[in-house]
């Protein structure tokens, strides 16, 4: 036993943002429908992992995280999926890919992004090794 039990424990700090947005996609079973453009609310959340800094004992200030989150919104809120670059087909897949290239960059500890479509039961998870771990 070491005084350092907690030495190896790994915070994960989440936050959670709807959109509305419209799309189209081409699939093998129900075409028609999903060929006509029609809508979804996503709800979307996006978690960092990591160690907190001891002064401050946060990974990242959550006001920070909500002017990232707030940018990558703004791309896709009352958008037609279909036209933002970089994210056709647009899947529960491919919003994952789509949020965390958006936010990586700033967001070093990112380290999932999940996008649902609670009506409907659908959920995708995007899980990876943050670049730093703290
Ligand atoms: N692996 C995936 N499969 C599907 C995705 C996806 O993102 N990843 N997306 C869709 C469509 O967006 C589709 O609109 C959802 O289809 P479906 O569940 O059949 O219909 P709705 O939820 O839109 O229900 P309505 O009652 O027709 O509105 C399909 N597959
Ligand atoms: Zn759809």
């Amino acid at each position: 036993m070491t005084t350092s039990a907690s030495s190896d424990a790994i915070y994960e700090l989440s936050q959670r943002f709807f959109f509305e947005a419209a799309h189209t996609l081409e699939r093998e079973i129900e075409t028609a429908g999903s060929r006509r453009i029609h809508g979804h609310t996503y709800e979307a959340e996006v978690t960092l992992s990591g160690v907190p800094d001891p002064a401050s004992g946060m990974l990242m200030d959550l006001a920070f995280l909500r002017q990232e989150i707030a940018r990558v919104r703004d791309m896709l809120d009352h958008h037609f999926l279909d036209e933002v670059p970089g994210l056709r087909p647009a899947t529960l897949e491919n919003l994952c890919g789509f949020i965390r290239r958006q936010l990586e960059p700033g967001l070093p500890l990112l380290s999932a992004v999940t996008v649902e479509r609670r009506a409907s039961g659908d959920k995708c998870v995007l899980r990876w090794r943050p670049a730093r771990a703290g």
